[in-house]
């Protein structure tokens, strides 16, 4: 799995632990996922390409570093990921940001598309699809099919808690794209929930249940 990244810094690892717990609320529960998302956002750009700048310090001219290659977008899948958004934007401030709605069916576990706003030059962009879940794939599989359709080559996509059947489904629907995951869990229940997991995440986020 050469290009799935299972993050093992103590700091994530940390604050994983910290959202599992039934007793957190909505409050601790958000500001834990935005740090978690600029913490996974730090770890996953460390292959960013960068270039030589010539520049002017208070002292003399050298040659500085800045990034090169593709601007970047950050592409959350509603409701959940919205709460990445600011953690992925604190790391990478110019990302322009795009929106896609999707919701997972209860009955099916399909995915339902609802909405989708993208930066008009996104296929220029690299693009970090965000959502703290990936139970059975469905989600982002068809978030990142909407991206394709739409001309996107660069994508990445992250997530906080993923099941081994959904990274499966991913991997073989999406080869080509890097997949950043805070911590991989057991399975996934017959309900389609990622066990021990951390329920439903928009929920815990939003305060909705
Ligand atoms: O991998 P999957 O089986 O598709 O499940 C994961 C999806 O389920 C959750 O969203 P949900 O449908 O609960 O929508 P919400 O974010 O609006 O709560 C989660 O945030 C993912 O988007
Ligand atoms: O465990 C799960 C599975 C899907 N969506 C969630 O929010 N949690
Ligand atoms: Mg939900």
């Amino acid at each position: 799995m050469s290009n799935v990244h299972v993050m093992d810094h103590p700091l994530i690892q940390h604050k994983i632990g910290i959202i599992r717990r039934e007793e957190t609320g909505s409050k601790d529960f958000r500001m834990m996922i935005g740090e978690i998302a600029m913490l996974m956002c730090y770890e996953a750009t460390r292959d960013l390409k960068l270039q030589d700048v010539e520049i002017q310090t208070p002292i003399c001219k050298m040659t500085a570093k800045e990034l090169a290659g593709k601007k970047l977008a950050v592409v959350p899948i509603l409701r959940a990921g919205l709460g990445m958004v600011e953690g992925m934007l604190a790391m990478i401030p110019a990302a322009k940001v795009g929106h896609i709605g999707l919701f997972r069916d209860p009955k099916t576990l399909e995915p339902v598309e609802y909405y989708c706003k993208l930066p008009a030059d996104c296929e220029e962009r690299e693009v970090f699809v965000v959502d703290p879940m990936l139970a059975t794939g469905g989600s982002c599989i068809a978030a990142i099919q909407m991206l394709k359709n739409r001309g996107v080559k660069n994508i990445r996509f992250m997530c906080i808690i993923a099941a081994p059947e959904g990274v499966k489904k991913l991997q073989e629907a999406h080869p080509d794209v890097e997949v950043y995951i805070g911590a991989l869990d057991e399975k996934l229940n017959e309900h389609g929930y990622i066990v021990p997991g951390l329920g439903d995440a928009g929920d815990r986020i939003f305060g909705t249940k």
